[in-house]
């Protein structure tokens, strides 16, 4: 059984959940891990000199939980995939199928125990009043206070991606302004091929 895992990473709003369902509906056998599922309770969230909630740092999410949702994945695609879809598969099917793990998040990359693991990586980025205006529309819980994009979602994209890119290398980035299908058809055939290498691998 073949394992490939696929990181799609970004700026907030650059469309990486967009990208990343479609993606998981596209690919048979794929699971999907989204990493803004392990946000830490806000109760325990601290605050910056300026009052903001720092929500945009590692330290506001539970890594540990998302890397063993990963790992649990790693050992047995099989079992979970049909906890997720309730579908058992059968053996021959299990046994030479490549399996796709989608993991999404804004700091995937930034996490070097999860960026390890990544096969094939993708990085969304969108300009800056784009991602100020797509950011207006959404509503967090809690929802961003006044003044927090400028304040503090931007200077911490900003030192995060210097981050990424002092641990990281291999990433393509991915233009988000462009239409959800082109980047999908972008990243959909890139996987499929590597997908019937690995296939190919077992003849
Ligand atoms: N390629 C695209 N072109 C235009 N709008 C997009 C695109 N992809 C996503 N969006 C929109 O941008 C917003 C944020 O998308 P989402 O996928 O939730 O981003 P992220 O998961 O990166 O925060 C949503 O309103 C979504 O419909
Ligand atoms: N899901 C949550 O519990 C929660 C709470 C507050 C802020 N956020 C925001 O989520 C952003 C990351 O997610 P997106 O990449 O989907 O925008 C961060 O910029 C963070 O400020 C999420």
């Amino acid at each position: 059984m073949k394992r490939l895992i696929v990181g799609i990473g970004g700026m907030t709003n650059g469309g990486k959940t967009t990208l990343s369902k479609s993606l998981h509906q596209r690919i048979p056998n794929s699971c999907l891990i989204a990493q803004d599922s392990y946000f830490k309770d806000e109760s325990i969230v601290p605050v910056d000199q300026n009052g903001f909630k720092q929500f945009d740092t590692l330290d506001a999410l539970h890594m540990d939980k998302m890397m063993s949702e990963v790992n649990s994945w790693r050992r047995d695609p099989v079992s979970i995939q049909k906890e997720k879809t309730g579908l058992d598969l059968n053996l021959s099917s299990a046994n030479t199928g490549v399996f796709v793990l989608i993991v999404e998040g804004f700091l995937i990359f930034n996490y070097r125990p999860l960026n390890d693991l990544f096969d094939k990586k993708y990085f969304l980025e969108i300009p800056y009043d784009v991602c100020k205006k797509r950011r207006s529309f959404r509503v967090y819980t809690p929802p961003d206070p006044p003044g927090y994009f400028d304040g503090y979602v931007w200077p911490m994209y900003l030192k995060n991606r210097q981050d990424m890119e002092a641990l990281t290398s291999e990433i393509v980035f991915l233009d988000g302004l462009k239409p959800k299908e082109e980047l999908l058809a972008t990243v959909f055939e890139e996987v499929s091929k590597e997908i019937t290498r690995l296939k190919a691998a077992y003849m």
